[in-house]
């Protein structure tokens, strides 16, 4: 439970704040939201959240595109008739969460970081089945951290770019941020995500 918890989190996290950096009109969007819902407070509450509609379409968009569990171990219960394969009962399968989030026929421009396509179709939501995003897994054995670990993303993400402006060390450029992957249980970035934070006012 504890690794389920922690690993994933902080690693969704880290993600999330990689494509801002990489995406300086995104963060320049989610640092006025901040700003907007603040109103003066240093800092950003719980009950805030429910208000910062970008907030959680940046945080959506990150998770489609960098699920940290990247395969679901499933297996199946009947025969099955695939796009012509024949799957036996009892065949242990892997759903590619990774790739069906980036499916070019599922997600238009899938490669892009474009929050505001959650925006334009605000219906999936964590708990609902959508086959084609699913950071969270699916079904009787999907994630029952869902609520915890979204709640503290979003309440750590919009209070970090509330509190801080951030900038890349030693003239690397937005755009040349490394963003490969290394492959475990969860998906982390290849090298650590290194940021000089400076204070921001609110
Ligand atoms: C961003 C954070 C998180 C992500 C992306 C994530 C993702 C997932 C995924 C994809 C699964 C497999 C679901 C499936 O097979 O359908 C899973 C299972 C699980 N997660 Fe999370 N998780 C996160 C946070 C948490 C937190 C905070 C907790 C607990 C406090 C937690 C506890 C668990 C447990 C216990 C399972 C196993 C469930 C089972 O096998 O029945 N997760 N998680």
């Amino acid at each position: 439970m504890f690794s389920a918890g922690t690993d994933t989190t902080f690693t969704s996290l880290e993600w999330a704040i990689s494509e801002l950096i990489k995406h300086p009109s995104v963060m320049k969007k989610l640092q006025q939201e901040a700003t907007i819902i603040a109103q003066g407070r240093s800092t950003i509450l719980e009950e805030d959240l429910e208000k910062m509609q970008y907030l959680k379409a940046v945080i959506k968009e990150s998770l489609r595109l960098h699920a940290t569990v990247p395969f679901l171990p499933r297996e199946t219960t009947e025969d099955v008739k695939l796009m012509g394969y024949d799957i036996p009962v009892g065949t242990q399968v892997l759903v590619n969460v990774w790739a069906i989030g980036r499916d070019p026929t599922l997600w238009e421009d899938s490669n892009k970081f474009m929050p505001e396509r959650f925006l334009k179709d605000n219906s999936t939501d964590y708990k609902s089945l959508h086959y084609d995003w699913l950071p969270f897994g699916a079904g009787r054995r999907g994630c029952p951290g869902i609520q915890f670990a979204t709640t503290i993303m979003e309440l750590a993400l919009a209070n970090m770019v509330h509190k801080f402006h951030f900038a890349l060390p030693n003239g690397i450029k937005n755009e040349d941020i490394d963003m490969s992957e290394t492959y475990g249980i969860t998906v982390h970035k290849k090298s650590s995500l290194l940021v000089v934070a400076s204070h921001k006012p609110y």
